[in-house]
């Protein structure tokens, strides 16, 4: 049987009066590339900061690996093995691409601040550790020639994937993309979605949210559809495309 990498046992999250997250259940293989899909206001990134625990479930259970991950802090769940990106740009955009890549990944740094003062030699296989999965971060996605550039500098496309490698850097198992073709174009995306495949070949597990239906039509293996915080249907890419659960929530949008 397959081995599944995140479940979430029927979680529901209310702010106030809402419920943002209505007793949604979900199961990710390790390995795969699962997409979450939704109207406007679903619950999508609600779903995502359940489970990199920026919010804490009002309900129900989030388990990693076979570990409940409910109430632990952000940090940890990083250390634990899911790193995630986010629907607008957070770069510095006045530090190079290399140190962009570097400053995510003081989760795995063991030494303290005081150890980063002295100096000792921990401190300095740490730091070349750091450096060595920056640059093969770098290098999975394209941007190794050009470490020493500034971020700010690189065009939009490319800011999109050094957010993904900073991500990779920590050396996740499971990998959030929180809308990654937004505001690309058709080359763009074409990149984007070789680099994500070669991404999960290596073993990663891959979670997105887009709105961009041909994006996750062509790249997901399973698909999951969220409405007014309920899921309303998952399955395959051909599955989802026929149900008539999702073609009534985007009130006859294409959903191909
Ligand atoms: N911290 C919060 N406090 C109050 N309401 C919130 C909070 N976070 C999310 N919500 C509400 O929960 C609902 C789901 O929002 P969410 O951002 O998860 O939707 P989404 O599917 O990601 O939408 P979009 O596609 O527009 O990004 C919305 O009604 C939103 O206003």
């Amino acid at each position: 049987m397959a081995n599944n990498i995140l479940e979430l046992d029927s979680v529901t999250i209310r702010f106030g009066g809402l419920t943002a997250v209505d007793s949604v259940d979900m199961n990710i293989e390790e390995g795969s590339i699962r997409a979450l899909i939704g109207p406007n206001g679903a619950g999508k990134s609600t779903i995502f900061n359940l489970v990199t625990c920026i919010y804490t479930p009002t309900s129900g259970e989030i388990r990693f690996m076979g570990q409940t991950i409910n109430g632990l802090k952000p940090h940890i769940i990083t250390k634990m093995g899911i790193a995630r990106t986010f629907q607008n740009i957070r770069l510095f955009g006045e530090m190079t691409v290399l140190d962009n890549v570097k400053v995510g990944q003081h989760c795995r740094t063991r030494t303290g601040f005081l150890g980063a003062v002295l100096r000792g030699p921990r401190v300095k296989k740490e730091e070349a550790h750091i450096t060595e999965a920056a640059m093969a971060a770098l290098e999975l996605m394209e941007l190794s020639h050009k470490k020493d550039e500034l971020a700010k500098n690189l065009p939009y496309g490319e800011q999109r994937r050094l957010e993904i490698a900073r991500a990779l850097a920590t050396e996740p198992k499971l990998l959030l993309l929180d809308e990654p073709a937004a505001g690309m174009n058709p080359q763009e995306k074409q990149t984007l979605m070789k680099m994500i495949r070669k991404i999960q070949e290596m073993g990663l597990t891959i979670f997105l949210v887009e709105h961009d239906m041909k994006f996750v039509m062509s790249l997901s293996h399973r698909i999951t559809v969220l409405d007014y915080g309920k899921k309303i249907a998952a399955g395959s890419p051909a599955e989802i495309q026929r149900d008539p659960a999702v073609i009534a929530a985007y009130l006859g949008k294409d959903v191909v």
